[in-house]
């Protein structure tokens, strides 16, 4: 008998197998392990390659559309709080001044108040409305209505100040999508297209400008309290209240802390709360990467987020099902009075 022999009948004796090879996929599996730590270990040292600088907000021009009420305007203050220089636009000019004295509440500096502006560093697209109600309800022209001030609103902007951020090789866009432009919900039927569609000119867009050292920031946020969801709350169908009730109502502050440190780091997804975190990382399809544990984690979770899903899922059609039901029943009590 070799010495080898002894070996490896030492191991099988021990582990209670009667030959070595049954071992082979134990020691694939390790060689396999081996190889994904190297890869990982190389991923981290190319990192700082992947990830953008930061953007000094201190001294920046920062363009807010919408930047008159909710979101926007906590945007504004936001950044005017690190002390950037803030161009709002909306329509109604009385609501503007208004804003406008309140971002200034928080200004840092005297030099602020002089408002020296120059070229655009961050623009922020946030202008939008919303309404909800059943696909056959809405009424035709909103649909037209809100690819326009939601989609275009937000493209028209962007084609304004992309030429010099490009000759400038700097910029930072953002887009202000939703929740609601990552999965489509009951009653959203003309509301989701309009948000999925600044993701698909997003991706593209991001592409062709990141050589010029320009990123794009998606945000998604959930229900936030503002007068633009008190408006829409309105004539919200009981399903979507119901069903948006899953990721709860945030605070525009808080929502626009997140999406501005987001849009400074130059991330490409900005989501709020862990159901936005998952429904991020469940929905991240073929989106870029800026940071190589933001991939890993996706790689990782994936799976696992499908499954929460699925049952997220089975419960939106139960609450569907169980108001449908609810309201035939109704109905046909009526008839019988
Ligand atoms: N609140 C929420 O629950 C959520 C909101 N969002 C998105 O965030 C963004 C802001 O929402 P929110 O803060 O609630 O909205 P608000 O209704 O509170 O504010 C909307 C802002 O956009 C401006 N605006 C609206 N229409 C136009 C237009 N046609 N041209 C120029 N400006 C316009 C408004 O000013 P004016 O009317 O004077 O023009 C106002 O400044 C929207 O894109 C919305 O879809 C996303 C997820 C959740
Ligand atoms: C792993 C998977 C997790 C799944 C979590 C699902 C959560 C669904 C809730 C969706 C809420 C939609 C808010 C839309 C807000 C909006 O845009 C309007 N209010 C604008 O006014």
């Amino acid at each position: 008998m070799s010495s080898e022999e002894g070996f490896s009948s030492a191991i099988t004796d021990w582990l209670f197998i009667n030959s070595w090879w049954l071992l082979l996929p134990f020691i694939m599996l390790l060689v396999v392990a081996a190889f994904i730590v190297a890869f990982v270990l190389l991923l981290y040292m190319i990192s700082p390659l992947i990830s953008p600088k930061p953007l000094k907000l201190n001294g920046a021009h920062v363009v807010v559309t919408g930047g008159s009420s909710g979101i926007g305007k906590c945007i504004a203050i936001e950044c005017y709080k690190q002390g950037a220089f803030i161009t709002l636009v909306a329509r109604d000019e009385e609501k503007l001044l208004q804003a406008k004295k309140e971002v200034e509440k928080f200004a840092i500096n005297d030099k602020q108040a002089q408002e020296k502006l120059g070229p655009v560093d961050m623009l922020v697209n946030c202008a939008g409305t919303s309404v909800s109600g059943k696909f056959e309800e809405v009424e035709v022209d909103r649909f037209k209505k809100l690819m326009e001030v939601n989609y275009l609103g937000s493209v028209y902007p962007t084609r304004a100040v992309i030429t010099t951020m490009k000759e400038r090789r700097m910029g930072r866009i953002m887009f202000v999508s939703s929740q609601a432009g990552q999965i489509g919900l009951f009653g959203y039927t003309a509301y989701s297209p309009s948000k999925f569609a600044l993701r698909g000119l997003a991706e593209s867009l991001q592409m062709e400008i990141k050589p010029y050292n320009i990123y794009v920031t998606v945000a998604y946020p959930p229900d936030t309290d503002t007068p633009g969801l008190a408006e829409e709350n309105k004539t919200k169908p009981l399903e979507t209240k119901l069903i948006s009730e899953t990721s709860g109502v945030c605070q525009p502050d808080q929502v626009a802390k997140i999406i501005v440190r987001d849009a400074v780091q130059g991330n490409f997804n900005s989501s709020v709360g862990p159901d936005g975190y998952m429904l991020s990382a469940l929905t991240c399809g073929m989106s870029p990467v800026t940071s190589i544990t933001e991939g890993l984690q996706q790689i990782v979770t994936m799976g696992l987020f499908r499954t929460i899903a699925l049952f997220y899922l089975g419960s939106f059609d139960s609450i569907v099902r169980r108001c449908m039901i609810q309201r035939e029943q109704s109905k046909a009590a009526n008839k019988r009075e």
